[in-house]
């Protein structure tokens, strides 16, 4: 090894407990496809290379007299060991520590929080569908040496570990590391032994790791002749025709670190002005860091096949689920990454490539309706953050939306379904918005228009309150809440069946909601007779200028709204408790007072909040009832 006399004693040093906590998943794993440590360890290796392209464009030296990146397996099965071995950027010692004794990388944590949420074996699966870095290597491994020379340096390090709580790193003989990158030394354990079978491993790499852009080579046994197993030609310079959907879907797992089939493929080259090769994929499921705070895209910026950085926002935030790259002919290979964000070339890259993925999802919408949904449910949340973050695709992304609405019958609408089955007098697209479809189904403010058959879309998303008020029209319709201002429906004619339901209200009932606003006073905005009502007693609204309830309540709960709006007290004029309290005589007084507040702490119920005063409520509710039971 490396111990010469002169050589310091490995340093030891303990993992950081996240880490500890990744390896005892790893090493205890029940996952059975082992498989993916590699395509782990390869996709390291590649991206190692790629890096040190990109330092070798402003350092040319780097280079040394190796420029061409490869990637090397070494089968060692005498001693059961496996050796992937890069000549790309290298680490230093201090890298070493940083980068294989802590989880740097937010994947790996969102990998982490998902595990410990999950179930038994729920979380084993997660290994296999997700990238889980380097620390994969103790699912096949007892011991682990990593022997690094970054690009550059007179210096090697040697760093090892059994993955048990702790490692060890120690200078290493510069004649025993490579010339320049990173050597990974696995131990296989003894039920792991069959990843020194030369075919086990070229099977493996064709699935996982055949479009890498740095060429493979295989060494069967010790001082055998390294024999190339992927060529590591971009995928993305090829002509469309030559490429399987099988390649298309490699690919995708390799730059998108998803281990599902893409929904959505979009390649192609743009000419002309500016030219570039886009080629992005949609997932097929639910990428972890979809709602992460910082929004952030994974697209990769290439320039002339070189790698330049995955940071460039080559997407709106609100395509960050779209994975994939786009290399560009144009941009100078020594663009800093700082340099990239101010570039008018980068913008116009960023506008096709929008442009193109959202025709594209148009066109998957119009020839494969049930693909598309599937997107829909996936992605559909996130596109919509577009509504109100891209007014000039406001229209576009209005035609991709698919809702639920009360015609839907649990299906999805577009809203030109929607604008199609308008009822006569209609001149607004209804929506209700709030956190949970089975509840907004049931809002008490959609009785008037399904006694009309007006259909209104629900809206279950944070993001809808948003877009919805943000002045969005849709072919000249305007969106509006069921739970906001008058209903206007007076002019639509109600179906047949519920004619008698637009009675006028009484004498007596007018004047029961005049004394029903005089008891509540100051809780409320006002009180009415409702239009919108036919089944139950009372509901709440915003009053016509007021905000949405629901975004008041979004706002509330993220603290930035000092004080909410009062509701309206809608109450129906034909409901039986209704007719039956305005006819109670004056005598009964307290009983009406009593009713008053009841009906407002039953309508903020059916609202999903709490009754204001729980105390006085509950005493309210008990005198009631203590006058039904004799
Ligand atoms: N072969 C290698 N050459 C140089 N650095 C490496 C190599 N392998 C690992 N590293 C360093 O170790 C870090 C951690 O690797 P790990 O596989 O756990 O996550 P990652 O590669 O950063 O994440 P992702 O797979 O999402 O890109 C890498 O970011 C890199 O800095």
């Amino acid at each position: 090894m490396t111990t010469a006399d002169t050589t310091p004693a490995p340093e030891n040093h303990t993992f950081e407990a996240d880490v500890a906590k990744l390896l005892h998943l790893m090493v205890h794993s029940v996952y059975s496809d082992k498989d993916v440590f590699l395509r782990e360890l390869i996709s390291n290796a590649a991206d190692a290379c790629e890096k040190l392209r990109y330092e070798a464009i402003a350092n040319p030296a780097l280079f040394g007299d190796d420029p061409k990146a490869r990637i090397t397996l070494l089968i060692d099965a005498d001693n059961r060991r496996l050796t992937v071995e890069d000549n790309g950027i290298g680490m230093s010692r201090d890298e070493m520590i940083e980068a294989l004794g802590t989880i740097a990388r937010s994947g790996t944590k969102a990998f982490m929080d998902r595990i410990q949420a999950a179930q038994g074996g729920e979380g084993a699966q997660l290994i296999g569908q997700f990238g889980v870095g380097f620390y994969s290597a103790f699912m096949v491994a007892d011991r682990v040496d990593v022997v690094s020379r970054r690009a550059g340096s007179e210096e090697a390090t040697i760093w090892s570990s059994d993955g048990k709580g702790s490692y060890t790193v120690a200078p290493a003989a510069v004649d025993e590391a490579p010339a320049r990158g990173t050597r990974v030394i696995l131990h296989l354990m003894e039920d792991t032994a069959s990843y020194t079978e030369r075919y086990r491993l070229e099977r493996i790499v064709k699935e996982q790791s055949g479009h890498v852009p740095v060429p493979i080579s295989l060494v069967e046994k010790p001082g055998a002749e390294p024999q190339e197993i992927a060529d590591g030609a971009a995928l993305w310079v090829k002509p469309r025709s030559e490429i399987t959907p099988e390649d298309y879907t490699d690919f995708y797992r390799s730059v998108a670190g998803q281990f599902d089939e893409p929904a959505l493929t979009v390649h192609f080259r743009a000419e002309g002005r500016h030219e570039y090769t886009a080629l992005a994929f949609v997932p097929g499921s639910t990428p972890f860091d979809l709602f992460d705070p910082d929004r952030h895209g994974r697209m990769k910026l290439y320039v002339k096949r070189v790698f330049i950085t995955d940071e460039a926002e080559l997407l709106p935030r609100y395509l960050r689920f779209v994975r994939g790259l786009v290399d560009s002919a144009d941009l100078p290979l020594n663009v800093s990454r700082e340099m990239i964000q101010e570039s008018p070339l980068l913008a116009a890259i960023k506008k096709g490539v929008t442009s193109r993925v959202l025709s594209e999802l148009e066109k998957l919408a119009q020839n494969d309706a049930e693909a598309y949904t599937k997107v829909w449910e996936t992605f559909g949340p996130v596109l919509k953050e577009g509504l109100y973050e891209d007014f000039e695709r406001r229209s576009t992304l209005l035609g991709l939306g698919r809702f639920k609405t009360t015609a839907s019958g649990g299906g999805w609408r577009s809203l030109k379904d929607y604008v199609g089955s308008l009822k006569e007098n209609q001149t607004a697209i209804y929506y209700v918005t709030g956190t949970d479809l089975a509840r907004l189904e049931a809002s008490p403010q959609l009785e008037g228009f399904r006694a009309r058959s007006i259909e209104v879309l629900l809206l279950p998303d944070p993001v809808d309150s948003f877009w919805v008020t943000a002045g969005v029209d849709y072919e000249g319709k305007p969106f509006k809440s069921v739970t906001q201002g008058g209903a206007d429906l007076a002019q639509i004619p109600l179906l047949e069946a519920q004619e008698n339901t637009g009675a006028p209200a009484t004498e007596a009932v007018t004047g029961f909601i005049q004394s029903v606003k005089t008891t509540l006073g100051e809780a409320v905005a006002d009180v009415r007779a409702s239009e919108r009502l036919t089944e139950s007693a009372v509901c709440l609204v915003a009053s016509e200028t007021g905000m949405d309830r629901q975004l008041e309540r979004l706002l509330a709960r993220a603290g930035q709204l000092t004080s909410a709006a009062k509701p309206v007290l809608e109450i129906n004029p034909r409901h039986d408790l209704v007719v039956a309290l305005a006819n109670l005589g004056e005598d009964q007084q307290a009983l009406r007072e009593d009713a008053a507040h009841l009906l407002l702490d039953e309508a903020r119920i059916l609202d999903g909040e709490l009754p204001a005063d729980a105390k006085a409520f509950s005493q309210r509710l008990a005198r009631v009832m203590r006058r039904c039971v004799p």
